[in-house]
């Protein structure tokens, strides 16, 4: 906003703000008398005389109005019959008038939907009885209840809004606050801004395919519709943060070259009640000016919770108003009206259910985290605009990086660009990017952590300890990666692939306790003492030795029981399913167990004495070794570990030491 403007601001008289006041009042009041239903008093039922009526045929339709209360429209003939006389004092309503014959409040909605899924089905109704979905506006509560703190906030915004002079010009702080139920969503025009295409995207092969239908039916409607197909109204693109959900769903749009509008679910709530309800309404409404249309909501989770998870507080009234108008506009846009929205979330589980009925969010598109051919590609995406060495292996990369998500990888492109940078570098090379890297993972090297000699000197060996026997071991997980680079709070760590296993076989989990217990037994082995470096290997060990016993059955003393209670077991916690002698028994099998694998990898390293101490003096020179190093020491892995080709490394293993 210019000079010229803000002092126009400024001197506008004071009365002004009072006038605005008036005017809100009388808008928000004429809003509520013609949006309310206000009271029609329509017969009370309960819930079960419903159930009842439901299963006698005798319901025509249902509306389910803010989630909380049923209106029940009879069907013509049992209101010609007259039936039900005996639980409804007065007389029927004529059917002319659309009035609903009862109306009852239910407790939860889920149980309700699910009560009226299992009488329909059981009893085969047919024709089905309509269940409809209504948002209506409660007159005086809401109004008196929400109307001083919005007066308030009027004010103080008012006020805010001419010191900061934001807003584009013209209404100024009226105009502003006029539109406050104005959806906030970003549009990005086809002409202009929608450039993204899937090119953009790499990787996410699975969820692009799928996404290209959408793209067809905005492209071609008529084709799908003709045959009378119906065009899908939304999808849910699940998945971890940061792997390209945005990024798909703008793909989608500029693919099908049409607009799209964005926004995140928390842009609808707002503390003043009806307005997220109205920024929906809105921002359908600018969507099917503009049809066909993409529109986008991110983190939708903000919204969509699902009820009674997660609130005690009681505020949360009117995000699931803004929820119900949601539904309300997806069933309300006909199937002819080309506006498609793809939403996107972390955990589709806390969703509500109502959001992934047919005719809403119907499909979900899973978008994972990259595995190392689809990191390469989105490593190629990143690495276009860097300049950067003739040398750099994105291979080694991209194998480099597991657990990483495409955004992860966008940051150690710039990070390794920046770093470069402050190195005076001409190009951007190997290092820079394993420096990145580092810091990505593990947060800034502690380059300037005080680490004595010998204490850097027992890290390597504790180290070199677990990469040893994980190496001579058939089962334990081959090593990625071993650093004794002080990072954080821990002093070294190992990285390790894990293998996706869905029935573990206890000679593998006998091997990777031995793996986690190979660092304390090299202390022991090389220096005859042990350290409390390996508090968390001894917690790991000790965890995974209970399971085996108490949960998995794998101890002949105990036998093939499980204490493990899948109903989520005892809630007060003081008694054990278990006998005092059995107590013992498990105590000193787990002991039994871990003693058992600690001293098989003694003995593992006793044998391996040298090549323990070339690894160790490896390490402490290069303070970082890859697998090719311990290649050159051990020789070629004698086991080897047979990954699926696509679905290789999930998040890595660190184990660090404190
Ligand atoms: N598959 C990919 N290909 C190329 N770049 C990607 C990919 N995935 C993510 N990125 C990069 O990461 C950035 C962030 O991704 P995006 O915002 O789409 O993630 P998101 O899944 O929507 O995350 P969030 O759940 O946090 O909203 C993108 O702008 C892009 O630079
Ligand atoms: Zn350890």
């Amino acid at each position: 906003m210019t000079k010229d403007n803000k002092n126009n601001k400024n001197k506008k008289p004071k009365f002004n703000m009072y006038w605005i006041y008036g005017g809100v009042i009388v808008i928000f009041l004429a809003m509520q008398v013609l949006g309310g239903s206000g009271f029609d008093e329509t017969n009370p039922t309960t819930p079960s005389q419903f159930m009842t009526f439901l299963q006698d045929g005798d319901i025509d339709k249902v509306e389910i109005v803010n989630r909380r209360e049923a209106k029940v429209y009879l069907t013509a003939e049992a209101e010609a019959k007259d039936v039900h006389k005996k639980s409804k004092p007065s007389s029927l309503l004529p059917s002319s008038t659309k009035a609903p014959n009862y109306r009852f409040e239910f407790g939860d909605l889920q149980n309700f939907e699910d009560d009226i899924a299992t009488v329909i089905k059981a009893e085969n109704l047919d024709p089905r009885p309509k269940v409809e979905y209504k948002t209506e506006q409660n007159l005086w509560g809401d109004f008196l209840i929400g109307l001083l703190p919005f007066v308030l906030l009027i004010g103080v915004w008012i006020f805010i809004m001419r010191r900061m002079s934001g807003g584009s010009g013209g209404g100024g702080a009226g105009g502003q606050l006029f539109n406050i139920g104005k959806s906030r969503a970003k549009l990005f025009d086809e002409n202009t801004d929608v450039k993204t295409s899937f090119k953009d995207v790499a990787g996410l092969e699975g969820a692009k395919e799928e996404v290209q239908e959408i793209v067809d039916f905005l492209k071609n409607p008529d084709k799908y519709t003709n045959l009378g197909g119906k065009i899908p109204k939304g999808a849910l693109l699940v998945g971890p943060p940061g792997t390209g959900k945005t990024l798909l769903a703008k793909a989608v749009a500029g693919e099908a070259q049409v607009p799209f509008f964005s926004l995140s679910g928390s842009d609808f709530v707002e503390m003043f009640v009806g307005v997220g309800a109205s920024r929906v309404r809105d921002l359908f409404k600018q969507a099917k000016e503009k049809s066909p249309a993409i529109i986008f909501i991110d983190e939708i989770d903000a919204i969509g919770r699902s009820r009674g998870k997660n609130n005690m507080s009681g505020s949360n009234d009117e995000r699931e108003n803004t929820l119900n108008q949601l539904l309300t506009e997806m069933d309300g846009f006909g199937t002819n009206s080309n506006v498609i929205v793809l939403a996107a979330t972390n955990r589709a589980d806390v969703l509500d259910k109502a959001l992934m009925r047919a005719g809403r969010f119907d499909r979900q598109i899973f978008v994972d985290l990259p595995d190392v051919r689809e990191r390469k590609e989105i490593f190629e995406v990143h690495l276009r605009p860097l300049k950067k060495a003739d040398d750099l292996d994105i291979d080694f990369l991209s194998k480099q990086t597991p657990g990483f998500s495409g955004a992860d990888i966008a940051n150690v492109c710039n990070e390794a660009a920046l770093i470069a940078a402050r190195n005076g570098k001409k190009a951007v090379d190997k290092q820079d990017f394993l420096d990145a890297v580092d810091r990505i993972v593990g947060g800034l090297e502690k380059k300037n952590k005080i680490i004595t000699p010998g204490e850097k000197k027992a890290v390597a060996f504790h180290e070199a300890g677990h990469a040893t026997v994980s190496w001579m071991l058939e089962h334990a997980a081959p090593l990625v990666k071993v650093t004794i680079v002080p990072r954080g709070r821990s002093l070294g760590a190992a990285w390790y692939l894990p293998e996706e296993r869905l029935i573990v076989r206890p000679e593998q989990m006998l091997d990777e306790m031995c793996a986690a217990l190979g660092g304390r037994a090299a202390e022991k082995v090389i220096f005859n003492q042990i350290s409390t470096g390996a508090l968390s290997d001894l917690e790991k060990v000790t965890k995974q030795a209970r399971a085996m016993v108490t949960i998995y059955g794998l101890s002949e003393k105990v036998g093939n029981l499980t204490y493990f209670d899948s109903s989520g077991g005892n809630e007060y916690g003081f008694t054990k399913p278990y006998s005092e002698k059995t107590a013992e028994l498990i105590d000193n099998e787990i002991s039994r167990i871990i003693e058992e694998q600690y001293q098989r990898a003694i003995n593992l390293l006793e044998e391996n004495k040298d090549k323990l101490t070339q690894l160790a003096e490896v390490l402490l020179e290069k303070e970082v070794i890859f697998k090719d190093n311990l290649e050159k020491i051990f020789g070629k892995r004698p086991y080897v570990i047979e990954l699926p080709i696509t679905e290789e490394i999930q998040k890595p293993i660190s184990d660090e030491e404190e």
